[in-house]
């Protein structure tokens, strides 16, 4: 009888019953979390809008909205924050991505912001330039033994593991200012898995807080709570090596401008704390810092899944150009000819002018974006009216970037790579192209932080990769690895020429396999 009463309330009576929805997600938030599971919540999302329209109770307590209207009213103002859920995936303190409090929010932003705009991407950029040339001399690895094989084709390499250990490298340095390696050295790289699977772990529950229950997670994801402790271990350990590094060379570190950052804003401006002085304070804040980074650095490496989002944007950009032979000589052409040295490539005017590389990166963008899902948002009291509906307080509501850049009416042919609607959106198979339906990086006062780092990632590797090497998909049974499988009865995974994203909050990916050869 209680069941009946349930059931009917959520139906007829409850806040959000007016909006359409699967009725399992009106009853329960089964649907989300099995698709949490699935790794395909950004596509069920996608596919319910599909069937329901704009706007999808997609939980309970939780509506989907895909239109321009709506994220400009979820994100953009203070009227909401980010889910209480969100506590439960942070160690001790909040991470800037777990922080509720918005004030607290635009604090903790402008102390990490510092360290993260284009001018400090400027300074940081000979530390990311050698990271870039270590993967270059890894594609090239074995290439050019000996003349006669010259401009012969290398040995296959799976693109998702390499992009992530670069990515990886990159944060690791300029986070904490020691040398994270995993592109020259293999005894660490499992730790992108583990980053991964813990992620999944986390994904699940946020979608379903009940697994918290007497801490039913552990028993459900044992071995993503040991994939859990040993990244933190590996954080607590790059931590500790970064508190032991020169005056100078702390100085080049996030990690340590944020403390000095940090105390200058608890001190009424003044830095009392300019070094980590006592082991005691260094380790309990500095470990604090982990944590809080954790969660960024989490956000950034991954190798087949979770919090990641440069790597699989670098591995996607890779697997589109494999597959189209115009988009690849076009943008072959103008790599080569902007540059007339490797030297050359990084940040400034000549890489500016490289449009259609910004073309085809933002296109990867938009078709495939790291952070599909919807990131939903907590309505704080008072309520929220959203794209004209009402969601009351403590009700969640959220968009989700893989949704809304694949609306037909907001861009033509949206499963289809077209790099050229970036460039003249009424010329090359012209249509609707509507760039403020453009979410990757979020918008409003939580969006990327790490916006102009990732495209300086993006940018450069792949102008240097071009330049130095030719590249093709291999042949045979891992040809199509990356894209969707042509077979599968899903809408979504069943498009071959999309990069398949297995969403954990950002995603996991695998593919594409490429060879390479030096240019000729
Ligand atoms: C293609 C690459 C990237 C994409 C698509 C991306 C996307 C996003 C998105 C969608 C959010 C909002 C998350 C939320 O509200 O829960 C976010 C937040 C954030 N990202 Fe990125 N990101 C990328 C790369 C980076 C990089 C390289 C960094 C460098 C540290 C970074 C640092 C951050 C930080 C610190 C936040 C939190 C901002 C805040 O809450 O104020 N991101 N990112």
């Amino acid at each position: 009888m209680q069941i009946f009463g349930y059931c009917v309330y959520q139906i007829y009576f409850h806040p959000l019953s007016k909006y359409p929805g699967p009725l399992s997600s009106k009853l329960t938030s089964f649907r989300a979390a099995y698709h949490a599971w699935t790794e395909d919540q950004h596509l069920d999302i996608w596919r319910c809008h599909q069937k329901y329209g704009p706007i999808v109770r997609y939980r309970p307590d939780y509506v989907s909205f895909n239109t321009v209207e709506a994220y400009k009213d979820i994100y953009s103002g203070d009227t909401t924050t980010k889910p209480r859920v969100y506590e439960h995936l942070q160690r001790q303190h909040a991470s800037i991505l777990t922080l509720r409090d918005n004030k607290a929010h635009t604090v903790r932003r402008r102390l990490l912001g510092h360290g993260l705009t284009s001018t400090a991407v400027t300074d940081m950029e000979p530390r990311m330039l050698r990271h870039v040339r270590n993967f270059c001399h890894a594609l090239g690895a074995g290439l050019d033994t000996t003349s006669s094989e010259k401009g012969a084709w290398g040995s296959p390499l799976e693109m998702a593991d390499w992009c992530s250990y670069l990515t990886f490298d990159i944060m690791v340095d300029i986070v904490f200012g020691v040398s994270g390696n995993l592109l020259v050295d293999p005894s660490q790289r499992s730790i992108v898995e583990d980053i991964g699977i813990s992620s999944k772990r986390a994904f699940v529950l946020i979608n379903a807080p009940l697994l918290y229950l007497g801490r039913m997670d552990r028993k459900l994801f044992p071995g993503s709570v040991s994939s859990r402790r040993r990244f933190l271990r590996l954080v607590d350990e790059l931590v500790a090596r970064s508190t032991s590094l020169s005056a100078e060379e702390k100085s080049r570190a996030i990690v340590h401008r944020l403390l000095a950052g940090r105390d200058a804003e608890a001190n009424g401006g003044i830095p009392v704390m300019q070094s980590l002085v006592s082991d005691a304070t260094t380790l309990t804040v500095a470990g604090m810092l982990g944590h809080h980074f954790s969660t960024n650095l989490a956000l950034i490496n991954h190798t087949t899944t979770g919090f990641d989002t440069t790597a699989p944007a670098l591995s996607a950009t890779f697997f589109y150009l494999s597959r189209s032979p115009s988009i690849y000589n076009r943008l072959v052409t103008e790599i080569r000819q902007r540059f007339s040295s490797p030297d050359e490539i990084k940040q400034g005017e000549l890489l500016n002018s490289c449009t259609y590389l910004r073309a085809c990166i933002d296109e990867t963008l938009r078709i495939t974006p790291p952070v599909a899902t919807a990131l939903f948002r907590e309505v704080l009291p008072g309520g929220e009216l959203i794209d004209g509906h009402v969601v009351p307080a403590g009700y969640h509501a959220g968009t989700s970037a893989y949704s809304i850049h694949h609306r037909v009416d907001y861009f033509h042919l949206p499963k289809e790579y077209i790099p050229e609607r970036w460039l003249n959106p009424s010329g090359t198979r012209g249509g609707v192209h509507n760039p403020a339906a453009y979410i990757p990086f979020l918008r409003g006062p939580r969006s990327c932080l790490g916006r102009s780092l990732a495209y300086w990632e993006l940018l450069v590797t792949v102008a240097m990769v071009l330049w130095e090497f030719d590249f093709r998909a291999v042949d045979g049974s891992e040809a199509g690895v990356g894209g969707g499988d042509s077979m599968s009865s899903m809408p979504g995974r069943n498009n071959s020429g999309e990069y398949q994203l297995f969403d954990r909050g950002t995603c996991g990916r695998v593919g594409p396999v490429l060879q390479f050869r030096r240019r000729i």
